[in-house]
């Protein structure tokens, strides 16, 4: 489902990561600095890797050696960050419509409807995300990802700005994300518990590399 073989020199931060994700949701599971999210810009498409390639659905996205460096938004992969990057002085309505209007897409009802209400966000199209709690930003957020109809979702550390009472409010969120749209996703996280209840795969990164990969058994022995 992704293939990643990357290579990329950060400063004096050296990036060499290599792995598969299968159609479930894989991990990035590691400590802060190991370089997790710059794997996830690479793959979105936001930072360009020195060398290597990276396949997405069947579709090569990056192949230093053959050129090959597809725009973010034409790689149809929903990204979803730590705060979520809505768009302040737009509505949640015009914000969920912004990736699918990037991306070209007709306006889709029956989506709109059944992501709105996956989500519980159809009452908060009026709003901006200002009047949102940061639980409710993230729905949002999930939302506008989910309407690009992405062939893969990239999620770093989406509960990370969250407390632990909201945590476990979007977390079932994520669960049903997972369930409902079947769609592969990467998932980043140094919270043991959150991968555990949702990856099926886990590649473990530190200082740029990949130490293991493997099942969520794998975390037992990984310190958070
Ligand atoms: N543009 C850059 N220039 C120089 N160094 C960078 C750059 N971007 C990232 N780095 C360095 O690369 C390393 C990995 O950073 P990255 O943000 O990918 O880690 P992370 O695992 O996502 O960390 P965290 O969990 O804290 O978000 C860090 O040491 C960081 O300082």
């Amino acid at each position: 489902m992704i293939s990643v073989d990357i290579d990329k020199q950060l400063g004096d931060f050296a990036l060499s990561v290599t792995f598969q994700g299968d159609g479930g949701v894989t991990a990035l599971f590691g400590p802060s600095g190991s370089g997790k999210t710059s794997v996830v810009g690479m793959i979105a498409g936001l930072i360009k890797p020195d060398r290597g390639r990276i396949v997405v659905d069947g579709e090569t996205v990056f192949d230093s050696a053959r050129g090959i460096h597809v725009p973010a938004h034409r790689r149809r992969i929903g990204t979803v960050f730590q705060d979520g990057r809505l768009f302040p002085h737009l509505s949640v309505a015009r914000n969920l419509d912004y990736g699918r209007w990037m991306t070209g897409l007709p306006r889709d009802e029956a989506q709109y409807r059944h992501v709105t209400e996956l989500l519980d966000i159809a009452p908060l199209v009026d709003r901006r995300p200002g009047a949102l709690s940061g639980g409710e930003r993230q729905r949002v957020a999930l939302g506008r990802a989910l309407l690009m109809k992405p062939r893969l979702m990239l999620l770093d550390e989406p509960l990370a700005s969250l407390d632990a009472g909201r945590k476990n409010e979007i977390l079932p969120y994520l669960v049903r994300l997972r369930d409902d749209t079947k769609l592969p996703m990467i998932y980043v996280s140094h919270d043991a518990g959150e991968v555990k209840l949702l990856a099926s795969r886990v590649v473990l990164l530190d200082g740029g590399r990949v130490v293991n990969s493997g099942g969520v058994e794998l975390l037992r022995s990984a310190s958070s």
